[in-house]
């Protein structure tokens, strides 16, 4: 019997369409080549109740605009769940930008008054890190975690990052001043000169993945 696997998408607001599209198609190669053991069977479903995130065994928040997805998270009154998913329960969560912004324990440059964060994921983030809509831009990133494991010889292709009005993780936060489990990994770091300091572009803590941009 295949393992079914149910993947969530966050759809309050943002990139939901393109998360699952992609995600159809990574299952479809998955299952071109399978790994060893039980054969895998993914289900993806968009999450906009408890019930539907009650049933997700991993998740993903799309890029969007973190603001929006934290007020109609409330309203709907997803957040504690969400929180619960993420913090108590362990279970994978991926952000992309705004999703990164969410799972992220501290925030700056965000709208006035603050906004809401799920946390998880021990870094302080810059929101719109990069300028505005209009500044948006794309990067080839060397992302050395992407080399095929038969071809450890050859050159890494440069992955094409889309930052949208990106985030950037500022700072990794220190683990013990937040009682943190698991350090956070860096796996990939884009500079751009007429930034100041350093974005790390994605990195991880335990089960919790994030990507500063959109990767096509
Ligand atoms: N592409 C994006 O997801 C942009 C993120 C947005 N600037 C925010 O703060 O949520």
């Amino acid at each position: 019997m295949a393992k079914l696997i149910t993947v969530g998408v966050l759809a309050l607001q943002g990139g939901v369409v393109e998360h699952l599209s992609l995600l159809e198609k990574a299952a479809a190669q998955i299952n071109l080549s399978p790994q060893q053991g039980k054969p895998l069977t993914f289900s993806f479903i968009e999450v906009r109740t408890i019930d539907q995130l009650a049933k997700c065994d991993a998740l993903i928040i799309p890029g969007g605009e973190s603001t929006t997805m934290a007020i109609v998270a409330r309203r709907l009154g997803l957040m504690d769940s969400l929180r619960d998913f993420v913090k108590v329960q362990h279970k994978p969560v991926w952000g992309t930008c705004a999703g990164l912004v969410l799972l992220s324990e501290q925030a700056s440059a965000t709208k006035q008054g603050g906004q809401e964060l799920l946390g998880g994921l021990d870094v302080r983030v810059q929101r719109n890190r990069y300028g505005t809509q209009v500044q948006s831009f794309v990067a080839p990133l060397k992302l050395d975690f992407l080399r095929e494991k038969s071809s450890t010889e050859d050159e890494v292709p440069p992955f094409r990052g889309v930052f949208i009005r990106a985030p950037a993780v500022e700072e990794v936060l220190v683990k013990e001043k937040l009682g943190a489990k698991q350090p956070v990994e860096v796996l990939g770091v884009y500079r751009r000169n007429d930034a100041d300091g350093q974005g790390y572009t994605f990195g991880g803590s335990g089960k919790l993945w994030i990507q500063c941009g959109m990767g096509t």
